[in-house]
């Protein structure tokens, strides 16, 4: 087993990104594929994915590219695709429906397994297969299950958390706009759309792609 340490963090961050892309090759019957190809797939810069391929022992040929049956087979050991990661989403709100909606097995290994709610017209139902159980039950039904996908009002996004940590949750991906508070070894994730949507405006302004608009 390769010593995952030694993959710098911003490395494994793109290891989904480069995952997802190799199995579609892959399932499409293509034996290698040049970093350039990746480049433009992934939108990461070749230098970068020649740096990040190193740390795998993947050392592309010149002329010929990158060996994707062998690249897949790291990747599966480092991502643990055989493994699921069992997924619970708390709050079944916009969202929330809308995350449930999404098939998260499609390409790679994260599962939603239940969904919890307070909202008495929700639970009990069902929205993409994922059952939405009662939130005063989430300790009682919450099995195997380390990572949630937090999608309720901010105000609940603390209490809520630290039951999930209490349950065994090792990772958060917080939706909410609260800056939630874990104890040491829980990982959380903030996603937020508004900073993403900032951010693009602001490369659009200061670093314009079209060249003749300078
Ligand atoms: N990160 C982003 O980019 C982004 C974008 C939109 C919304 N949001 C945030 O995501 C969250 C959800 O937004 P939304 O539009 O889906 O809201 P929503 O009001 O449609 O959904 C919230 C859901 O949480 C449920 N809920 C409330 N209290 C609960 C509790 N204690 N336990 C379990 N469930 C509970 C409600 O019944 C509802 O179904 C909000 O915090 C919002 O600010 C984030």
């Amino acid at each position: 087993m390769t010593d995952q340490n030694k993959i710098p963090q911003a490395t494994a961050k793109r290891l989904p990104l480069y995952y997802r892309f190799l199995n579609n090759l892959h399932i499409q019957g293509k034996l290698r594929v040049s970093s350039k190809e990746l480049s433009d797939a992934v939108k990461v810069d070749s230098a970068t994915i020649r740096r990040d391929f190193s740390y795998f022992g993947a050392l592309g040929k010149k002329g010929y590219g990158y060996n994707v049956e062998y690249l897949l087979g790291f990747f599966r050991k480092t991502l643990d695709q055989d493994e699921t990661t069992r997924v619970a989403l708390i709050g079944v709100g916009n969202l929330g429906t809308a995350f449930l909606h999404y098939n998260f097995t499609k390409n790679n290994n994260t599962k939603i397994e239940m969904a919890f709610d307070k909202d008495p017209n929700k639970i009990g139902g069902e929205i993409g297969g994922v059952p939405i159980y009662d939130i005063d039950e989430l300790e009682r039904k919450m099995d195997r299950i380390s990572a949630a996908i937090l999608t309720v009002p901010v105000s609940e996004a603390q209490g809520i958390t630290d039951r999930l940590v209490t349950s065994g949750v090792k990772g958060v991906l917080n939706f909410t706009p609260a800056r939630i508070t874990v104890p040491e070894g829980v990982r959380v994730h903030h996603i937020d759309l508004a900073v993403e949507l900032q951010s693009l405006v602001y490369f659009m302004k200061h670093y314009p792609l079209d060249i003749d608009d300078e």
